[in-house]
């Protein structure tokens, strides 16, 4: 990899904002260059006026005031009809708004207004805020604006949580074809907490009729961490996973637990809004944000797309608003600096401080680890798995591969070790010279060849190095590596290593082993160059003799290396390949590098891949049942090993934690680890391999499929849209390699050459809290090709009484035991303990079932 500068990476730009509410004004050209002059990016503008709010407030006024009581019929027709005798909001007019379409509408965010409620139970209400909805998104798509910050659901009406957000889901899905060219920004809490959900004067929502409207119960409604999420998932739902649908995410002042973040962080959330309010001040009274918030936007920063910041409520714009006077008002007398201080304040006065703040931040973002700089660009990037076997690789390709800071350290590690052991434990060789004979096959371009060679330097054990390699174009690189870096000391192959007979070696090794070093095989068998002492020039005509190729005779190799992994480890059919040289290898002493490999899995919610596989259904039908091999950024873990569910009392991350200095390094705060569980694994020499049958011309490959059924617990309740692929490897001994994010850190931090795989599932699946995700999972083959089958169960645990018979959850006899169910049997025990309540089991309850789905299309062919 090249050499790796922090300071060579300018880290994120962070695109800034300037929100105020009811911010209506005509915004020019000059004016956004005035914007940009105080270093703010953009600023939002109402689509609407003060002077259309009263008017439709008064519209509403007149129209209740004369309002008839319906005349209900025998059937009751107007009592199933939501025809409210539609109350129809005329166009907007001059007053009603100060956009207007030039040059610098593009760069503004404009605001739908926040005193409408399409949510309301009462039907008039929630017609009205449509059209006022409609009527905003139709002006604004005419004026040429690109993106909308809308609103989000109302939740609670009196009794009512979360009824109306379907209608409000509905409405949006018609502003999506209202306004083509527009992104809409849904602007949402984290969590939803309904105490901070108070209507202001003027807003429509109490304005909802009696009737419409269930008698509170008394029982206050209570902070739903996921609340807000689910209101976002049905909108989503509803609109298809639409591209130009995305989430405004307000940062509240407490942050809420961390598997509520990380929830966020898989949505698409383009803007974040931070309050004024959200701040702290640090000792001088200036705004900064705590720990954990730095921590999060850090994370949301390293998002293909980062999200805009929006600052709410932070003061006027210098120069645009009347700057001195509304900064003064907006410090209250405890804030501001102490006298001493004022005196240089007054000499530095930042009249935006907090965008001032924001800056900083983007200086002192965390710089990228080696794999994130090494994907920029690819992050959340669908790509098709690499076919090697089939397909050769191009230069390119291989020039990638050979980046890795870490994967060829590793095997040249591995390599020293099995020598130095093969040595130390005084092994035969499989050569008549006593030399170790290496294999590295496979060899690309040759790194894991030079990495041999220095291996065995270190190791002080002489080798009879071998390179076999199908791909013609890469051998020519081959041989010309052998002549300018090799020293000519490696025997080239080109062949498929599943047709190679073996390592040829002079029958009276002790006199001709050294004049062997350096030949050049070609197709099979067949040798094609042997250099003279001191020639370095591969010419194609071979000067053996049949006599003289009598005098060799095959061998076995003592150690073959070779790196066939995919994504998923066995993917790209290293165990196929493998298979092929078994016969080859040292039967007593024999040793593969890697000596084994594991694949590994963990179901996940990503919504963006979700709607990059349907986008690409459209022209490939097999898309949802193809493997993908992605950097994944924007996934949340369903399943954790954190073990209980987030609860709204779970400590919060930033009330520990202090604001810190705008000097003070970012510190990440990790989001809850995933269980990540083995599907399989494969290890060679592979002495299970059956005979080939005498009657059937091929090879059965029924060896190397597999099967497993793993059972997740799934601690939240979200949306699992597949699965996401990683493995391990043992190269030899205790040098491995992992894409596991769990072990990589320990086992290959920094490696780059492999990003996960992900498994789409074609219908994502709704999980509950305290469910159950269970992955059937099949590696198959038919003797041509291999191709993998997933399918998807979840359960939802229901408490039952005893009596019924069902104590406890019917396991599907998956692996590992669903901590959801212990800890909700333990919670149970506990009260049965204290208050002896009646006896309670569990009864998994089947909520959801994927497809089977097979990448048979897409299979890899051997
Ligand atoms: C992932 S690349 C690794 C290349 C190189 N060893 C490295 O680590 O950079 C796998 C290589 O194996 C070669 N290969 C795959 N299957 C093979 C087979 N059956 N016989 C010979 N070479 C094969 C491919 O052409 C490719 O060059």
């Amino acid at each position: 990899m090249d050499s790796y500068s922090a300071s060579e990476d300018p880290g994120p730009t962070f695109c800034i904002g300037h929100h105020e509410a009811n911010r209506s004004v005509t915004v020019t050209p000059q004016m956004i260059r005035r914007v940009h002059e105080t270093n703010y990016d953009m600023l939002t503008v109402s689509i609407t006026t003060p002077h259309f709010h009263s008017r439709v407030l008064g519209l509403l006024s007149s129209y209740l005031g004369n309002l008839q009581p319906s005349k209900y019929d025998a059937i009751g027709t107007m009592a199933t009809s939501q025809n409210t005798r539609p109350l129809v909001v005329p166009p907007l007019s001059k007053l009603d708004s100060t956009l207007t379409p030039n040059d610098a509408t593009s760069q503004i965010v404009g605001v739908i207004s926040s005193w409408i409620d399409m949510c309301s139970p009462d039907p008039l209400i929630a017609d009205l805020s449509r059209q006022v909805f409609m009527l905003e998104v139709a002006y604004a798509a005419f004026c040429g604006i690109g993106y909308l910050l809308v609103p989000g659901p109302k939740l609670h009406h009196g009794g009512i949580h979360s009824e109306g957000v379907v209608y409000y889901a509905r409405a949006i899905q018609d502003a999506l074809s209202l306004g083509p060219y527009i992104q809409f920004h849904i602007w949402l809490r984290m969590v939803d907490n309904p105490e901070l959900e108070v209507d202001i004067m003027g807003d429509l929502a109490p304005l909802a009729r009696e009737e419409y409207l269930l008698p509170e119960d008394g029982v206050l409604p209570k902070v739903d961490l996921f609340g807000t999420w689910d209101a976002w998932d049905l909108i989503r739902k509803t609109c298809k996973y639409h591209s130009r649908l995305l989430v405004a995410l307000d940062l509240p002042k407490l942050l809420p637990p961390l598997p509520v973040q990380s929830r966020w962080h898989s949505e698409p959330v383009h803007l974040l809004t931070i309050e004024a309010s959200a701040f702290l001040k640090n000792q001088k009274g200036y705004p900064v944000l705590s720990k954990s918030h730095q921590a999060l936007i850090a994370k949301l920063m390293r998002l293909r797309t980062p999200p805009w910041i929006l600052l709410c409520g932070v003061g006027p714009l210098p120069g645009l608003e009347n700057a001195e006077e509304e900064t003064a008002s907006h410090i209250s007398g405890s804030e501001y600096p102490s006298l001493s201080q004022g005196a240089g304040a007054k000499k530095h006065y930042d009249p935006t401080p907090h965008l001032s703040y924001i800056r900083n931040l983007q200086q002192r973002q965390p710089t990228r680890t080696p794999i994130e700089r090494f994907g920029v660009g690819y992050q959340d990037y669908l790509q098709a798995p690499l076919q090697p076997l089939t397909v050769n690789l191009e230069s390119i390709t291989y020039e990638v591969f050979e980046k890795d800071p870490i994967k060829y350290e590793w095997y040249e590690r591995a390599i020293e070790k099995a020598l130095r052991d093969w040595a130390e434990q005084k092994k035969p060789t499989s050569h008549p010279g006593g030399k170790v004979i290496l294999a590295v096959v496979g060899a690309g371009r040759g790194p894991l060849v030079t990495r041999a060679i220095k291996a065995s330097a270190q190791a002080g054990v002489e080798i009879d190095l071998w390179a076999v390699e199908k791909n013609q174009n890469a051998f020519v690189l081959l041989q010309r590596h052998n002549q300018d870096l090799w020293g000519g000391k490696v025997t080239l192959v080109q062949s498929d290593m599943r047709s190679w007979k073996g390592p040829r070696v002079r029958q009276q090794a002790a006199q001709r082993s050294q004049e062997r070093v350096g030949e050049t095989l070609g197709i099979e068998d067949s040798l094609i160059y042997t250099p003279k002492k001191g020639e370095n020039d591969p010419g194609p005509a071979s000067d053996f003799t049949n006599s003289q190729a009598s005098a060799f005779t095959h061998t076995y190799v003592d150690i073959v290396v070779s790196e066939l992994l995919g994504s998923f480890a066995d993917n790209e059919l290293s165990p196929e390949c493998l298979d092929g040289i078994d016969h080859l290898i040292n039967p007593v002493h024999g040793i593969s590098i890697p000596a084994s490999y594991t694949a590994h899995f963990t179901p996940v919610s990503a919504p963006k891949l979700h709607s990059d596989v349907m986008n690409q259904t459209v022209s490939n039908p097999a898309a949802p049942e193809t493997p993908y091999v992605v950097m994944l950024h924007a996934i949340d873990f369903l399943s954790t090993t954190s073990g209980s569910p987030a609860s709204a009392d779970a400590a919060n991350q930033n009330t520990a934690s202090r604001s810190s200095g705008s000097a003070a390094p970012i510190v990440a705060t990790e989001f809850p680890s995933p269980l990540v569980q083995t599907a399989w694994s494969f290890s060679h020499p592979n002495k299970n391999i059956p005979a080939q049958s005498p009657t059937q011309s091929t090879i059965s490959n029924a060896h190397n499929v597999r099967q497993t059924r793993l059972s997740f617990p799934a601690q939240n309740r979200g949306v699992c849209h597949g699965l996401a692929g990683y493995f391990e490897t043992v190269l030899y001994g205790d040098v491995e390699l992992s894409t596991n994010p769990v072990t990589m850190d320990a086992k290959s931090a920094s490696m780059i050459s492999w990003f996960p795989i992900y498994f789409p599932l074609k219908t994502p699946l709704n999980v509950p809290d305290n469910g159950e995700i269970v992955v059937t999972m099949y590696r198959q083959t038919d003797d041509r090709k291999v191709w993998y089958e997933w399918m998807v169960e979840v359960f939802a645990l229901e408490r039952t009484s005893l009596a019924s018979g069902l104590a406890t959850p019917a396991m599907s006899g998956a692996r590992s035991v669903s901590p959801g169910v212990s800890s909700l049997k333990d919670k149970d025990n506990g009260h049965r303990r204290q208050g002896g309540s009646p006896q309670t089991g569990y009864r998994r309850v089947r909520v959801g079932l994927s497809d089977l789905h097979s990448s048979i299309k897409e299979g890899c062919l051997m």
